[in-house]
């Protein structure tokens, strides 16, 4: 429940609010005393004491005209007979009304956000996993991969950070499951599009940086990716930051929290890394994932958590039991081979897990990987210039949810940055059986990169159902044998 006079009174705070309309009269305070019982901004969703924010780059006048709800808050008057609030940021508006709405659930959570151009969905679950630990699983999660409002059954997220009327109602859920932490992953759009406005996180955590998530819908340069990035920092008590990151002598002269850093050139260097153990923060780790991305992003969780109360005991049960689905997944072929079922889709992930792999696998070595359609634009370069430097790696181009756009087309694009031959096998599926096919012995390797466990293809704007990475992989690993 929410009243009126309290929704007005947030947004004069803010300095966001402009007018009240109310048939054709301009009104300054509540007029009527008023409460809204639901809020939403979704005109498929609404009932009779619903307050409704119209927001979106797609909103029309036409999902309002015919609503039977109180109020709408708005950029715009759509002049409907509906009773109107002007804002000047709507979605201002929405982020410290649902806050206030759902009754400030951040105070009873511990709150732990990771941000980065990778490794977020990675660093979450090590998180929660030590987190669980120390609290007796009781840690909510919000990732890219899976929502958990009980700590012990997950769903599929929509957005990496939901939109703020979501996100509040589901910490109030959490809160009210009995959790006492939240870990979660807050992208770059989160902040560009406010869905945490006015959140203040316990620990901040930020990863790495490096150019991607640029296009129309996303960041319009690299300065606003980062920009946004970096707003996880001025919105956090305390941050953990990785110190060999890119522009990192900048972002110390921002950092005005409370903070520690982690890294070879910080007090919590990465000591003694193997496949499967490191060395740090004068411990010894065992670690399922490998690669030394992984350790970093174990180390960096283990300080947040370490922040929030775990102790190395909870660190290191917690890190020791922590895989991710379709992050780093190894499967063997009947003839030995191995298979990396990897999430890599930049130029930059791709390079580190090849850099994974190169060392154990000295036989034949062939990626199956594609870029998204009408996202991400800048990925076919990156991929294609750095396959070219790769010689020895036979190159299997295919779709990697190619939306609008022609997979086949995004697959030329990719190869154009490439000078020797490729293969491009648009079927998703028949490219990965293609790969297993063509290993010989224990020395090869097919690393499979981009969609994991993803169970869908983005096609024409939908989700068209795919059995994932790691189930096509499974399902030819026994072809016959080459040797
Ligand atoms: C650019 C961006 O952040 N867009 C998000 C945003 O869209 P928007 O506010 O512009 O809304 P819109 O899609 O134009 O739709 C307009 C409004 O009309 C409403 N509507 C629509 C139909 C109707 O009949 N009635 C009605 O009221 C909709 O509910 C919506 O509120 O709000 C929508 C939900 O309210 C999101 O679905 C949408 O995410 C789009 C689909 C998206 O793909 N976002 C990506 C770029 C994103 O946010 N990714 C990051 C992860 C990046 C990473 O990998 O690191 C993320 O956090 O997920
Ligand atoms: N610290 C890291 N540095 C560089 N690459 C990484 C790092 N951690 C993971 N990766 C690579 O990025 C892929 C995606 O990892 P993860 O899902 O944890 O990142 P993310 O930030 O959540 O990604 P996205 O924003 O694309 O959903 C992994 O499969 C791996 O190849």
């Amino acid at each position: 429940m929410i009243t009126l006079t309290t929704v007005l009174d947030i947004l004069k705070t803010d300095e966001n609010f402009r007018d009240m309309i109310i048939k054709g009269e301009y009104f300054n305070d509540g007029c009527v005393d008023l409460s809204f019982d639901k809020l939403s901004y979704d005109s498929r969703d609404t009932s009779s004491q619903t307050l409704f924010f119209a927001k979106g780059i797609q909103f029309k006048r036409e999902f309002l005209i015919d609503l039977a709800i109180p109020f709408y808050i708005s950029e715009i008057d759509y002049e409907v007979d509906i009773p109107a609030i002007i804002v000047h940021d709507v979605k201002h508006a929405m982020s410290l009304i649902a806050m206030s709405f759902y009754d400030h659930p951040q105070t009873s959570l511990k709150t732990l956000a990771f941000t980065g151009t990778k490794g977020k969905t990675t660093a979450a679950y090590f998180a929660k996993n030590i987190l669980d630990q120390h609290n007796h699983n009781k840690t909510a999660m919000f990732s890219t991969m899976d929502t958990t409002l009980d700590g012990r059954t997950f769903f599929k997220s929509k957005l990496t950070t939901p939109e703020s009327i979501d996100l509040f109602r589901m910490m109030r859920e959490a809160v009210n499951n009995g959790m006492t932490h939240l870990v979660m992953e807050v992208s770059s759009q989160a902040y560009k599009t406010a869905r945490v406005y006015g959140l203040v996180f316990d620990v901040g955590v930020f990863l790495n940086i490096s150019p991607d998530h640029i296009g129309p819908i996303e960041h319009p340069t690299f300065e606003d990716y980062f920009y946004c990035k970096r707003q996880l920092l001025a919105n956090s008590k305390y941050a953990v930051v990785n110190a060999e990151m890119a522009h990192i002598e900048f972002i110390k002269s921002q950092l005005t929290c409370e903070h520690t850093f982690y890294g070879d050139t910080s007090p919590y260097p990465i000591t003694n890394s193997k496949a499967f153990s490191f060395e740090a923060m004068g411990e010894r780790f065992d670690i399922q994932l490998i690669g030394h991305f992984n350790q970093e992003n174990a180390l960096s969780a283990a300080l947040a958590a370490q922040q929030l109360g775990a102790s190395l005991t909870d660190i290191k049960l917690g890190i020791a039991e922590t895989t991710v689905p379709g992050r780093m997944e190894v499967l063997s072929q009947h003839n030995g081979a191995k298979i990396f079922v990897d999430y890599a889709h930049n130029a930059d992930s791709l390079e580190k897990l090849i850099n994974v792999v190169r060392p154990h696998q000295t036989g034949k070595l062939i990626v199956v990987i594609g870029t998204t359609g009408n996202k991400g634009e800048s990925r076919r370069q990156g991929i294609g210039e750095l396959l070219n430097t790769l010689p020895d790696i036979q190159v299997i181009l295919t779709a990697d949810d190619p939306n609008f756009e022609d997979p086949a087309e995004i697959a030329r694009e990719i190869s154009g940055f490439i000078t020797r031959e490729v293969a491009i096998i648009v079927d998703r599926e028949l490219a990965i059986e293609t790969a297993l096919n063509q290993t010989t012995g224990a020395d090869d390797a097919v690393i499979i990169a981009g969609k994991g466990v993803d169970a869908f293809q983005i096609v024409n704007g939908s989700r068209v159902p795919y059995p994932g990475d790691r189930k096509i992989a499974e399902k030819y690993l026994s072809l016959p044998s080459h040797d």
